[in-house]
């Protein structure tokens, strides 16, 4: 059996450790936190972030990256997107040599984009780890509350990799009767999906927290999946990869859900909490409030109409309330639904472009 490591001991990070330890797997998880780690390590909980959960004994719990790192197979990075890139740097000294030795899987399991450089997760960690395409990163995204998976409840995820080999390893470490692993190729389109998702959740949880009612969380779900669409395809994603796990399927887990810290947050902004105590109060990583900033920047700069997320965007820095973002929504020019003949117009420059 394989030895693992996933750096991050949040709930995420948590209850995929134990996924690949009832798998058999030897599993390191890392905590950024010596007390965490230490505490984990002699009660075999993670109160913290994840109370239901006991570790199996083949986990091991450490704060000590030279240890979680050296003789990894694979490294599965989940912790919060703000802090890929330094945790990457921090593990530079400890990887293997890619000329001579081999070469450990490296993938992550987070959800967002880097603010500024509007990156996705996997080309901070290309860039920052110097990867090839010989060595390319493996994405696990798709709708998965860690709850339920610490509950054994049934999940389906996708793990995508420009290497389909790569992928496959990580099917075959992961997959149990309850964890449901699918290959994909489509990176970027699994990552946007999964990062784009938080900012039509935290809408789901502003509008019911504003005394919305269904009809509204279907029409925001349904038109952000437009958006997210929309803004995925003018970055290269498949669109046909936002009906599956990571795109329809993670929107409908998240934003019709009240296990979702970004329908919480969401919640609590739209009855009216102070919008900057909101995540501090969550103690967990609320990654749509950052990414609402950052896909708002990039959908800017590339001139995409994403007219929701614009709307969330104003809300969370507090130049509108909910109540006259849902106004000013409804009361946009008419416009007709997409249809096949509106997508093949934004396909076919970029496919030209692909051709030149
Ligand atoms: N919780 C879920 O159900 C779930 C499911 C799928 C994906 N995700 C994604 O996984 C990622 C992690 O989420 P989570 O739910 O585990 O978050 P969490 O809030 O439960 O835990 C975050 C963990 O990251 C650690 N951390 C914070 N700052 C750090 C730093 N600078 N360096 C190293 N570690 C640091 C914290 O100590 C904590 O252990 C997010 O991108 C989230 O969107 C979460
Ligand atoms: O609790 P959230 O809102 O971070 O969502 C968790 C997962 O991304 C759901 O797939």
């Amino acid at each position: 059996m394989a030895q693992l490591t996933i750096l991050g001991a949040g709930s995420w990070g948590s209850a995929l450790a134990m996924v690949l330890a009832e798998n058999g797997h030897e599993v390191t998880l890392w905590s950024h936190n010596e007390y965490h780690a230490q505490m984990m390590q002699e009660t075999r909980q993670n109160t913290r972030y994840l109370e239901q959960l006991t570790f199996p004994e083949n986990v091991t719990i450490t704060a000590d990256l030279a240890t979680a790192v050296r003789d990894a197979a694979l490294i599965n990075f989940v912790v919060p997107t703000k802090a890929i890139r330094q945790v990457a740097q921090q593990i530079k000294p400890y990887l293997k040599d890619k000329r001579t030795d081999e070469w450990p899987i490296i993938m992550h399991s987070s959800k967002g984009l880097e603010q500024k450089t509007y990156l996705r997760i996997s080309e901070v960690l290309t860039e920052e780890l110097n990867l090839t395409e010989e060595h390319p990163v493996v994405v696990l995204s798709g709708p998965s509350h860690a709850e339920e998976v610490a509950n054994h409840d049934v999940t389906a995820i996708t793990a995508a990799s420009q290497s389909l080999e790569a992928a496959e390893r990580v099917q075959q470490y992961f997959m149990t009767d309850d964890f449901r692993v699918y290959t994909n190729r489509d990176v970027i389109g699994v990552e946007t999906g999964g990062a784009l998702k938080n900012i039509i959740a935290l809408g789901a949880g502003i509008l019911a927290g504003t005394g919305y009612g269904d009809n509204a969380k279907a029409a925001l779900v349904t038109r952000g999946l437009a958006e997210i669409s929309r803004l995925g395809i003018a970055v290269g994603a498949d669109p046909l990869t936002f009906m599956g796990l990571s795109g329809v399927g993670d929107l409908i887990v998240t934003a019709t859900s009240s296990h979702s810290r970004n329908w919480r947050a969401g919640y609590q902004i739209g009855q009216g909490a102070p919008i900057d105590t909101v995540e501090e109060q969550m103690g967990m990583v609320v990654e749509g409030m950052a990414t609402t900033i950052a896909g708002y920047e990039v959908a800017q700069k590339l001139h995409v109409e994403m007219p929701i997320t614009t709307a969330i965007y104003e809300v969370i820095t507090e130049q509108t309330t909910p109540q006259a973002a849902i106004q000013q929504l409804m009361r946009r020019d008419k416009k007709g639904e997409v249809h096949f003949t509106d997508l093949q117009s934004v396909l076919t420059p970029l496919e030209q472009d692909k051709g030149e």
